[in-house]
């Protein structure tokens, strides 16, 4: 991981309506790198992801590659921050095509129909990577969960930006794709880019995850490569479960097991 830094947060602290939702949160993750955030339900995990995209206001500051975050104009955010939000839902039947060129339009591509060749390449890509170029002129409202989800994915990827921030992006997804999801994610990263995803699956994260960061109430509580900062200590601590572990293929498996 000799990549440069592309996203810092010193000191970040959000609140929603009059709770304190995030405290004090620094942060220094360098490009070509898969992160996996953890956390218990409400630990705060969507909101952390939304504040580090300037989705929602938060104290404190956020740079990414380089530059101050409320310096960037809307559209440089959106070209910098690639966001799949949680559940993905599309009321819009929209050929899937048209939704992963969405993932254009901050790019100014603002015509699904009329995209540049640049355009219709990047769409082309995110779409092959997620397995989804058969499903192209499928009206996304008539797609299973599984299907649509892989379509939102390839909308994130089509924006080919230096930060993907993904919140539970397997969720819903069979055994077979959520293992592809993550693959591809895992690629993502390979190719240079920096990539958080909020996920409950703990051992996905020690399996693929470089760095992983643990979130309980508001707070970072650990955080580095998956074997300390996925320790039986921390998880019993934060998830309140004892957890079964092992090596397979040289990689770690956790397997949540019994309440604590
Ligand atoms: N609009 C809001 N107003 C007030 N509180 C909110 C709002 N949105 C979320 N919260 C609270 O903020 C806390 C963090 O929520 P967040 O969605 O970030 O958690 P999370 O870790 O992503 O949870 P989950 O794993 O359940 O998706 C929760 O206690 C939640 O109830």
């Amino acid at each position: 991981m000799s990549e440069a830094v592309v996203l810092i947060a010193s000191s970040l602290s959000a609140n929603l309506g009059k709770r304190v939702v995030l405290s004090d949160i620094s942060l220094s993750l360098p490009g070509g790198c898969l992160v996996a955030l953890v956390g218990p339900n409400g630990a705060g995990k969507t909101t952390l992801l939304r504040a580090l995209a300037g989705l929602l206001p938060s104290e404190g500051t956020i740079e990414v590659c380089g530059d101050a975050l409320p310096s960037l104009t809307l559209r440089e955010r959106a070209r910098r921050f690639a966001y799949l939000p949680q559940g993905h839902q599309m009321h819009w039947p929209l050929p899937a095509r048209d939704i992963v060129a969405l993932g254009r339009y901050p790019h100014g591509a603002v015509d699904p129909a009329r995209l540049t060749e640049q355009d219709a390449a990047a769409v082309m890509r995110a779409m092959q990577a997620t397995d989804v170029v058969s499903l192209s002129d499928r009206r996304v409202t008539e797609l299973s969960g599984g299907e649509r989800g892989r379509v939102a994915l390839a909308r994130v990827l089509a924006v080919e930006a230096p930060v993907l921030l993904a919140d539970e992006p397997t969720a819903s997804l069979d055994p077979r794709y959520q293992i592809e999801v993550v693959t591809r994610l895992r690629t993502a990263a390979d190719s240079g880019v920096l990539v958080i995803v909020v996920t409950h699956d703990l051992g996905l994260a020690a399996r693929f995850a470089d760095i992983v960061l643990v979130l309980s109430d508001g707070r970072l509580v650990s955080q580095g490569p998956p074997a300390g900062a996925l320790s039986e200590t921390v998880i019993a601590d934060v998830f309140r479960v004892r957890t079964y572990r092992a090596d397979y293929q040289c990689e770690t498996v956790i397997v949540p097991w019994a309440e604590v």
